[in-house]
């Protein structure tokens, strides 16, 4: 049985894989531009931005768009407001969803280690996963200030792999976006992602995992059983 099938550890991303944090973030993103005078940008921009981390996203909505650099003052400025934001508003809308609940509790009586990688700042990851009851779940959480380098570098994948001493070539992470694709495959994991994420507006299909599902439930048909 390859990676896919009996893996010897499984990490998940956050955002777009486990809980929809996209109401948070575009609330977060449309009150700071109002601050600064400036127009909204909507959910369904904010949803196209998401992925990066949070410095990333600010940079995005300042430039309207998901290239480009803003004004480093306006950066300056706008940066503080955002994180001041969230820090009030990390999980007043962010929801799991369906099937992650179910999905998890699978791979755990399965008896797969569970890691948590995601691109988002440390001091949010903590308070939304406790918030969502999940916090308990994973036997390491790398988020992504955690180590000198952030998804689609394979660094904490790698990370984690050592941390459950388990062997890359036989490890998953399950993902939603292009980041996730690519620091898998350059860590040499398998990769799952979920359909229904963010992937700043294009079919994750397009970028080749080995698999992609619609809900974590379908995890139970393609991993082996518990033991
Ligand atoms: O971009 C972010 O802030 C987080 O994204 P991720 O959880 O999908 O890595
Ligand atoms: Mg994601």
């Amino acid at each position: 049985m390859g990676p896919l099938q009996r893996p010897q550890m499984v990490l998940c991303d956050l955002d777009g894989t486990l809980v929809d944090s996209v109401p948070d973030l575009a609330y977060c993103v449309d009150t700071m531009l109002a601050r600064l005078g400036r127009a909204p940008c909507g959910e369904t921009a904010v949803r196209n931005w998401v992925g990066n981390g949070l410095e990333r996203l600010v940079r995005r909505a300042l430039v309207g768009a998901l290239e480009g650099e803003p004004d480093p003052l306006d950066f300056d400025r706008a940066y503080p407001i955002f994180l001041e934001l969230y820090a009030e508003y990390t999980f007043e809308r962010a929801a799991l969803y369906p099937g992650v609940r179910e999905g998890l509790d699978f791979l755990k009586a399965a008896g797969y280690p569970l890691g948590l990688v995601t691109n988002k700042a440390a001091r949010f990851t903590g308070p939304l996963l406790r918030h969502l009851g999940l916090y308990e779940d994973f036997g390491i959480i790398i988020s992504g200030d955690t180590l000198p380098a952030c998804k689609p570098d394979p660094l904490p994948l790698q990370h984690a792999a050592r941390h459950f001493g388990a062997e890359p070539a036989a490890s998953l992470m399950i993902g939603d976006s292009v980041s996730d694709v690519r620091a898998a495959r350059a860590a040499k994991f398998g990769i799952i992602c979920t359909s229904y994420g963010y992937n700043h507006g294009q079919d994750i299909r397009d970028s080749g995992p080995d698999a992609v599902i619609d809900s974590l439930t379908e995890l139970t048909g393609i991993l082996a059983p518990s033991r």
